[in-house]
């Protein structure tokens, strides 16, 4: 059994609608999935705010590969153009960890690397896993506790919206 979790951001034109594409296309693997927020923007900062989300996926007969082709399939069918590094976007989903396994493949790093940084991913992620492990990084909550009070601030549940 190989379970995944997966980060889901959309900051352009019907961002839940984009949200809801990604999760619609999961259905099959589905084994939880976060409230949305609403988060501001880190990297680059002069761009719309996200909706962000996280999901927890499984299926024995997935590999870590699988699970960066099925992000990349998401992407395309939201017809995501890729511009610039950390710019606006209509759906980003993102490979945060497969099971323990460890990548240092530039094309699949493993756990992501901006995860520990990250309120957009750990707050979501916590939500559907208090007991959330980053491989080799340690407790999800340790490592949001330890990010600055302005980086959980600017993550903002929105219970209005439902995927
Ligand atoms: N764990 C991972 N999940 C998704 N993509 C990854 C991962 N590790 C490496 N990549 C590679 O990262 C490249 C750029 O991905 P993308 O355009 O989504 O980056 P970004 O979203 O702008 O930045 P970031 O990855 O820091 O969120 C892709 O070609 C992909 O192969
Ligand atoms: N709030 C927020 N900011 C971002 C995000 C994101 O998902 N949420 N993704 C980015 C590129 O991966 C760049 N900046």
């Amino acid at each position: 059994m190989s379970r995944a979790v997966l980060s889901l951001g959309a900051n352009l034109g019907d961002r839940l609608g984009y949200l809801r594409l990604a999760v619609d296309g999961l259905r099959d693997v589905l084994v939880a999935v976060s409230s949305v927020y609403e988060t501001e923007p880190w990297g680059v900062t002069d761009q719309p705010d996200f909706l962000n989300a996280v999901c927890v996926v499984a299926d024995p007969d997935r590999d870590h590969w699988a699970w960066l082709r099925t992000a990349r399939e998401l992407e395309r069918r939201a017809e995501r153009v890729r511009e610039r590094r950390w710019g606006p976007r209509t759906l980003d989903v993102d490979v945060v960890t497969v099971d323990g396994v460890r990548s240092d493949d530039p094309e699949l790093l493993l756990p992501h690397p901006g995860t520990p940084d990250r309120a957009t991913v750990l707050v979501p992620w916590l939500e559907i896993d208090p007991a959330a492990e980053v491989p080799g990084r340690g407790r999800a909550a340790d490592l949001l506790a330890a990010l600055p009070e302005a980086d959980r601030a600017a993550v903002r549940r929105r219970p209005d919206l439902t995927l």
